[in-house]
């Protein structure tokens, strides 16, 4: 059959976006990794489909699938760029809301920058000791939608982001399901940066959007930052986070940042 797609990105992290209100679309995991491929496909990090909500919890729903063809709960970037494809396709400019596997995300547009509302972070782990090859290192967690370990390092730029990340997505401390590893430098003005090694694209993407508000959530645990915190990502784009501390939850997460299209077109699965 022949898809016609939308090429969008947010802050770096990029997406195939295809129109599946009619349910005409049954993909399979090995054609979203066939699409996603930068050589042989479109090249993404990841695809999302746009579908009717059947349980009537939301305005809408997605199908979402990382490169590899695996299904994730959640994505922020993604969300961001989901927001614009339904913003595009049905001409909404006020607050909606979409189903995801981790919960109810709702989508707000700000100019050109989109937030989105987090479903309730959860699973919060602070300062474990997990073995590496290279010796023991306190690793923080939290489930952002998706689960993420927390790094702090002195310096993104020396972080061993490929190695390291690899060895921690995969380490038993977060099995079964494996985890995404974000590297975190504290900036001097209350600002993060962070490079995350992205489970489900098994490498470095240019921004990862619950990697950022988990990071941004273990800072402000940790280090006592404040809302909102600026992130830059390796993109070099600034995602903002910002939320309500309550009794020590937080409470009301959102993520801030561009969603910008690249370019449509057709392609036969
Ligand atoms: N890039 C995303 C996260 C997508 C899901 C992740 N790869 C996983 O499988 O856990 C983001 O912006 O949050």
């Amino acid at each position: 059959m022949v898809l016609e797609f939308n090429k969008m990105n947010g802050a770096g992290n990029d997406f195939v976006l295809v129109d599946n209100r009619e349910r005409k679309v049954k993909l399979r995991p090995e054609q979203a990794v066939q699409l996603c491929h930068r050589q042989r496909g479109i090249g993404a990090d990841g695809i999302m489909l746009l579908v009717p909500c059947v349980s009537g919890k939301a305005d809408w729903a997605w199908d979402f699938y990382n490169s590899d063809g695996s299904v994730a709960e959640m994505c922020g970037n993604g969300a961001r760029c989901f927001a614009r494809f339904v913003q595009k396709l049905t001409g909404i400019n006020s607050q909606f809301t979409f189903e995801t596997g981790a919960g109810i995300i709702t989508a707000s547009f700000q100019g050109e920058r989109v937030t989105i509302g987090l479903t309730k972070p959860r699973d919060l782990r602070l300062n474990e000791q997990v073995t590496l090859s290279v010796g023991a290192q306190p690793i923080h967690s939290l489930n952002t939608g998706v689960p993420h370990a927390v790094l702090f390092v002195p310096d993104a730029d020396k972080a061993m982001v490929l190695s390291l990340g690899q060895e921690i997505r995969r380490h038993a401390h977060f099995a079964p399901k494996g985890t995404n590893v974000n590297f975190v430098q504290q900036l001097g003005n209350g600002a993060i940066r962070v490079r995350t090694f992205e489970r489900g694209v098994e490498g470095e993407t240019l921004a990862c959007g619950t990697g950022v508000t988990a990071s941004a959530l273990i800072s402000a645990e940790l280090n006592g930052f404040k809302s909102p915190i600026q992130v830059q990502v390796q993109g070099g784009d600034l995602l903002e986070v910002s939320f309500k501390e309550n009794g020590g939850h937080f409470e009301d997460v959102k993520l801030t940042g561009p969603a910008d299209f690249v370019f449509e077109g057709k392609v036969t699965i």
